[in-house]
């Protein structure tokens, strides 16, 4: 298991370590030094950005390794005439010129460099690149040459992973200490490239800090559905699928043959259609109804396909007041932004409910822009939570999953997921996983980290793919789960 940390932790991190006489800036340069050297032939140019700040400094210290190794190295100071080097930065830039470095203001367009070391801004930028800086990340992506970007791609907000403007487009970034939770959701995605990390041999004291699980694997805790042989059906929950609406039959049958693919005991569809059908003859162990005949089932799923008639406004108060576990998506959310009394209620709930909205249906929930609920994705994601007492799945790139007192960051899957059903794929594969037993934030977790594995899985067998279909992520969804069951490898 991997670990993201937020901007107030990695400076604890760094001043306890620099407290400790440790040298950091002096290794993350020769950690960026050796990066390149295992990639780049001696006989190439490389072209250095070092920024005002710290940043700048990591960026000298690797100039000096590079150039001592026999490197032709270019370095780039863009505000050194303005703004002289302090404290570590200027030990870096002074012990640069003294190993026979010079340094520029600008570089050569047309410049036959190797590769490019990003080390204008780290987690230290806290807002827009402006003026040459934007010009300066222009030019750098027209070079196209590979970009290694030291601890964060300047221009991308290492707290948030918002992209505010201008930002370099990295082929790497060497993230340093630990890396920032900002690069792994939202638009930061399109800027990291390859994540690797320099942990400039420092084990972080764990205590007083709140580090983010990353789900690049799959979470432990799904070995907690592994089956006693003395068990039957109902050993593995039931699930309530509510939705279906005219025309969305589709979205609760995905939910349900989700649900049915991760191995969940009993799944019913309440179906809101005025002639929906009475058997998927694709899935024929799901049971259809209409919402009002549907026998009780441990978990309840109000959204796939629900539509906002007065039927599904009726139909969800009831399941906000049911003492069911229950999961909200889709057309439920849209509701819910829309009714104060409904939200109301849902507070007041004695039992777990979750919510799975996108970043448009958690901002009609926070009242806000979408755009707003992206640049602050982690604070939108823990405010939905803690104003509905709700785990909470904030989805889309780099989807976080959220308790009142904790996160996660989910760190498969990708934009060929990006297409109608997958939502309901995923609010089925939850529930299905939920119901049979685990708690609310571990069901989740295994979910988002499951659908995400599926996506990667079928890209890999064919690559080049634009896109996959919630029917073929629910397909796969049987093996890859099988597979994370399997004893780990001794
Ligand atoms: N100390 C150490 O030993 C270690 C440090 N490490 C390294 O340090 C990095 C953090 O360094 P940092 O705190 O100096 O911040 P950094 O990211 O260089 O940028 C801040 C500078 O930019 C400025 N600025 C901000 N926004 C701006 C804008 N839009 N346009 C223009 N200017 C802007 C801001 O000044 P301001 O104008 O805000 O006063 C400030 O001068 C970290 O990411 C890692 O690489 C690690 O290797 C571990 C060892
Ligand atoms: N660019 C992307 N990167 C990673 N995951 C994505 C991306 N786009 C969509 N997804 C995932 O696909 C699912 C889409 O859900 P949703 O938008 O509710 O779809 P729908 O309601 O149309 O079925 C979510 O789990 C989301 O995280
Ligand atoms: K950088």
């Amino acid at each position: 298991m991997s670990f993201a940390y937020s901007v107030t932790d990695l400076r604890r991190i760094e001043r306890e370590a620099l407290a400790g006489g440790l040298p950091l800036m002096e290794r993350a340069g020769r950690a960026a030094a050796d990066f390149l050297g295992r990639r780049l032939g001696r006989d190439r140019k490389i072209l250095i950005l070092a920024g005002p700040g710290n940043n700048g400094g990591d960026a000298l210290v690797t100039a000096r390794y590079l150039f001592q190794a026999g490197y032709l190295v270019e370095v780039v100071t863009p505000a050194l005439a303005q703004r002289p080097y302090s404290g570590d930065a200027e030990r870096a830039w002074l012990g640069w010129l003294a190993a026979g470095g010079q340094a520029a203001a600008d570089f050569d367009q047309t410049g036959d460099y190797g590769a490019v070391v990003d080390g204008l801004f780290g987690i230290g930028l806290d807002r827009p690149l402006t003026g040459e800086y934007v010009r300066l990340v222009e030019r750098i992506d027209q070079l196209n040459r590979p970009v290694l970007a030291l601890d964060v791609p300047s221009g991308v907000l290492a707290d948030s992973g918002a992209v505010p403007g201008a930002a370099i487009r990295a082929n790497w970034t060497l993230a340093m200490l630990a890396p920032s939770r900002g690069l792994f959701t939202g638009a930061a995605l399109d800027r990291v490239g390859e994540l690797h990390c320099a942990t400039l041999g420092v084990e972080p004291d764990q205590r007083g800090l709140h580090p983010l699980p990353v789900l690049a694997q799959a979470p432990e805790t799904c070995r907690r559905l592994l089956r006693r042989q003395d068990s039957h059906k109902g050993s593995y929950g039931s699930v309530q699928i509510l939705g279906g609406n005219d025309g969305m039959v589709g979205a609760a049958l995905l939910a349900g043959r989700a649900a049915v693919a991760v191995g969940c005991g009993r799944v019913s569809l309440g179906l809101l259609a005025r002639n929906p059908p009475s058997v998927d003859p694709l899935q024929p162990e799901l049971m259809l109804h209409g919402p009002g005949l549907l026998p009780a089932g441990d978990i309840a799923v109000v959204g796939p396909g629900l539509g906002q008639d007065a039927t599904a406004r009726r139909v969800l108060a009831e399941r906000i007041e049911a003492p069911q576990s229950l999961l909200l998506d889709a057309d439920a959310l849209n509701l819910l932004a829309k009714q104060p009394a409904l939200r109301t209620a849902l507070r007041q709930r004695q039992a777990p409910t979750l919510l799975t909205p996108h970043p448009t249906e958690a901002a009609r929930l926070l009242d806000c822009a979408t755009a707003e609920v992206q640049a602050q994705r982690f604070e939108a994601v823990q405010k939905l939570a803690e104003t509905f007492a709700a785990i909470v799945v904030l989805k889309g790139a780099g989807s976080l999953i959220a308790s009142r007192e904790t996160c996660a960051i989910n760190h498969s899957g990708g934009p060929a997921l990006a297409n109608a059903g997958q939502g309901d794929a995923l609010a089925g594969l939850l529930a299905g996983l939920w119901a049979q037993g685990l708690a609310a934030f571990e069901a989740a977790t295994i979910a988002v980290w499951l659908h995400g594995r599926c996506c990667d899985t079928l890209l890999a067998r064919q690559p080049g793919r634009l896109a996959v279909s919630a029917s073929a992520i629910i397909a796969e969804s049987v093996e890859q789960l099988g597979l994370a069951l399997e004893p780990p490898a001794s």
